[in-house]
């Protein structure tokens, strides 16, 4: 992927960033570039011994000590208010909110609040955070809020009658159906915050060869890192989430969705502005919050 000269060179020095899932794959790659660009970086995890193998190792690659770890379970809503909350005492801004962390295609389960777990994480708990953040991050504004999405967000529709897949789960539609959710979000979003000066971007990162893939079959786990011309390594996935997150001059494009560090064609079913409203209904009736 090749870089404009901007990219190389934008700093973030004084401006604080929050990562979720920062302890491995495009999360951690992308923590490691914006802490070497000066950044205040927050590791929002829930892990913690992973994170903190992981922060250990950015800050020798990048010599930046001001890497934090908060823990972030986004299974889980009271994790979720709680991590705001010590964040909202703790941080007088937050210029950057990247919503990264994911699951994929996992046996049928549930969040701690009843929610089938891959919406539950990949959309509904990083909802909940950006509506808890969403203050601070208008304070801190010209600010931005990044949303990892998908190519997957074209493999189904939205089943509004079973969003919880309660009555029939398939592990790809669930996951297409999270990350569909995801980018009719950022679109719905974007156009409730113009004016404010926070923009709002989601994006496909490629074909990653990451631990995204644990729930595959083995086979598929191996043809992903044999087949590197399809694939991507972590660092080259984290381009497109770094080019969204400091590229300057892309608010005019707020509420895009983007590939290979471009602007790229969301599926029509993403474009449909009928259908994020019902999704935005939906998703504040399922976690209980008024934002219209
Ligand atoms: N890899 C790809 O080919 C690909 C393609 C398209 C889109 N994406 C998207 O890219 C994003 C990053 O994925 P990746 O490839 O870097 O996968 P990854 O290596 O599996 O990283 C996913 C991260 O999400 C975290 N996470 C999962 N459940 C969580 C929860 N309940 N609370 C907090 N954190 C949680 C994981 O934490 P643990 O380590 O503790 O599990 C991990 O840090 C995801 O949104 C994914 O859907 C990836």
């Amino acid at each position: 992927v090749e870089f404009g000269n901007q990219l190389r060179v934008s700093r973030l020095d004084g401006k604080t960033v929050i990562i979720t899932g920062a302890n491995t794959g495009i999360g951690k790659e992308t923590a490691r570039d914006l802490a070497r660009r000066g950044a205040r970086i927050i590791m929002a995890c829930r892990d913690l011994e992973r994170a903190e193998e992981a922060r250990r190792d950015i800050l020798e690659d990048t010599g930046n000590e001001n890497v934090v770890i908060r823990k972030l379970d986004l299974s889980d809503t009271k994790s979720i208010r709680a991590f705001a909350e010590l964040i909202i005492k703790e941080e007088k801004q937050l210029n950057i909110l990247i919503n990264n962390a994911g699951v994929m295609m996992c046996p049928y389960s549930k969040t701690a609040d009843g929610f089938e777990l891959q919406l539950g994480v990949n959309h509904l708990g990083h909802v909940l955070l950006t509506y808890l953040l969403l203050d601070l991050i208008k304070h801190s504004a010209p600010a931005r809020i990044v949303v990892v999405a998908s190519v997957a967000h074209t493999w189904t529709g939205l089943r509004l009658d079973d969003i919880n897949s309660e009555r029939s789960y398939d592990t790809m539609k669930a996951y297409g159906q999270s990350k569909l959710a995801n980018v009719l979000f950022a679109r719905s979003l974007a156009k409730r915050l113009q004016g404010t000066g926070v923009s709002v971007f989601s994006l496909h990162p490629g074909v990653v060869q990451s631990d995204l893939w644990r729930h595959q079959h083995q086979c598929i786990q191996v043809a992903v890192k044999i087949f590197r011309i399809f694939t991507k390594t972590t660092v080259e996935g984290a381009q497109t989430t770094i080019y969204c997150a400091v590229e300057a001059g892309l608010e005019s494009q707020s509420g895009g969705y983007f590939s290979d560090c471009a602007p790229a064609r969301c599926s029509r079913t993403a474009s449909d502005d009928d259908l994020a409203q019902q999704l935005w209904e939906i998703t504040c009736n399922m976690l209980g919050i008024t934002w219209q």
